[in-house]
Order: C-alpha cells, then structure tokens, then sequence
C-alpha cells in the first residue's frame, strides 16, 4: 500500500517522515494554504531525498502552463488536482506531462459525487477521495463518509484522504482497501509542521514500527 504524508515543508521533516517508510511526500502549491511552499524550496527537498519515493506537487485550479513549469523547476514526479478540474483539462495536462503522474483529487459528499469521480479514471493515473468542506479545499481534518465507499472499485488505483489519523487509521483500513492512504493535519503538529511522533504512531499502527 502507498502511504502519502502531505504537506511537507522542511527537509528534516521529509526525510525523517521518508525514513518511517512513507512512498510518497507531498507539497502544497496552492497559495493561499499555511502548508504553501515555493517551487525552489521543494526542489531543494526533493534534491534531499531517495529517488524511490514519489515528490508530489498539490494544485488547485492553476494553468497546465504553471503546472508544467512548477513540476519541472522541483523536480516533481507527480501532481494532485485538487479543485474543480475538469476531465478535460487532465486530458490536456497529460499531453504536457507524459512521465509525470497525476492523481485527481475529489471532494466526497455522496454517491453522485463518487459517481463524478469514476470519470476520471479516463484520464489520469489516480483518484484521491477527500472530505467535502464548504469553505475550505484540503487538509481540513475532515474525514468522508466511508460508508459511501464500501463498494467503490474505479477501476484505478485510488488514495483514500480525509482526516486520517494514527488513531482511526486501523479502522479505515478494516472497513476498504485503498491503495494509498494519505495523511496531513492527522500528523501535525500545526499546519505545514509534522509531528514526528504522531506519524512514528501512524507507522507503528501500519506495522512497520515500534511505536503503537
Ligand atoms: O493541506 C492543504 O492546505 C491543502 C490545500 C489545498 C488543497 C489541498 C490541501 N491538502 C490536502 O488535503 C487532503 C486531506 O488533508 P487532511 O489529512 O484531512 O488534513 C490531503 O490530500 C492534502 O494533500
């Protein structure tokens, strides 16, 4: 299973946090979140890890010109769409960024919205399922219903997101069977600040650490 730990905004952290054994880290290009971090600074992070895990750029309604730019100067290998882009904009995206992946993130408020993700699968290589939040676009805290989710198969890989924690990891993880989970303000010590221990706890409930 992947593991994303989002949010990542100082070198200690990520490879501490890459260390505990997470395959992919992510970063925030969306300006006005307090977990944003510039492209220079993610490459100076990305230069700082091993090769092997995923360096994930999260956008939110920013041209393909921007997308394509940004990915290139932090040395990205994958972007997370996370606001109302639509399957033709991933299909234009993916003409730009042929080896790069890109994961589609949606908002969960009910089936009809789940029905509107499967969509994607067309075109991109991942769905995310996040919580809906009327004000706000990510690392809310918030989980989803996942009771929407138990017969859900798009027929892609998908992360679940939401308000994951080290504390109801267990219980999401018995009740569907992602391929990636990704976790932000559940391993938070503030936004954009990890706390180690919280994510040595979400490692050591996943089984592959000491710390439970
Ligand atoms: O974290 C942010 O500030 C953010 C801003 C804009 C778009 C997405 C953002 N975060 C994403 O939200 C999900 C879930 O976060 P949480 O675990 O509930 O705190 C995650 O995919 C982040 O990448």
């Amino acid at each position: 299973m992947r593991i994303k730990i989002c949010g990542i905004k100082t070198l200690e952290q990520a490879q501490a946090i890459a260390t505990y054994g997470a395959t992919a880290l992510g970063f925030i290009c969306v300006q006005n979140s307090p977990r944003y971090i510039s492209s220079e600074q993610i490459k100076l992070i990305v230069d700082g890890l091993p090769e092997n895990i995923d360096k994930i750029g999260v956008f939110a309604n920013e041209s393909v010109e921007k997308i394509v730019l940004i990915s290139q100067i932090s040395g990205l290998t994958g972007v997370q769409l996370h606001d109302k882009e639509s399957p033709e904009f991933c299909q234009e995206l993916r003409q730009e960024l042929t080896k790069i992946e890109i994961i589609k993130a949606l908002r969960i408020r009910n089936l009809d919205d789940l029905e509107n993700a499967v969509i994607y699968t067309n075109y991109v290589d991942t769905l995310l399922l996040d919580a809906y939040h009327p004000q706000q676009l990510g690392g809310t805290g918030q989980t989803l219903d996942w009771n929407l989710l138990q017969n859900f198969n798009p027929g892609c890989p998908w992360f679940l997101a939401g308000g994951l924690t080290p504390n109801n990891i267990i219980d999401a993880l018995s009740q569907l069977k992602p391929n990636g989970i990704d976790l932000s303000s559940g391993v938070e010590i503030a936004p954009g600040n990890k706390d180690l221990d919280k994510v040595a706890r979400l490692f050591a409930r996943l089984g592959m650490g000491d710390r439970a």
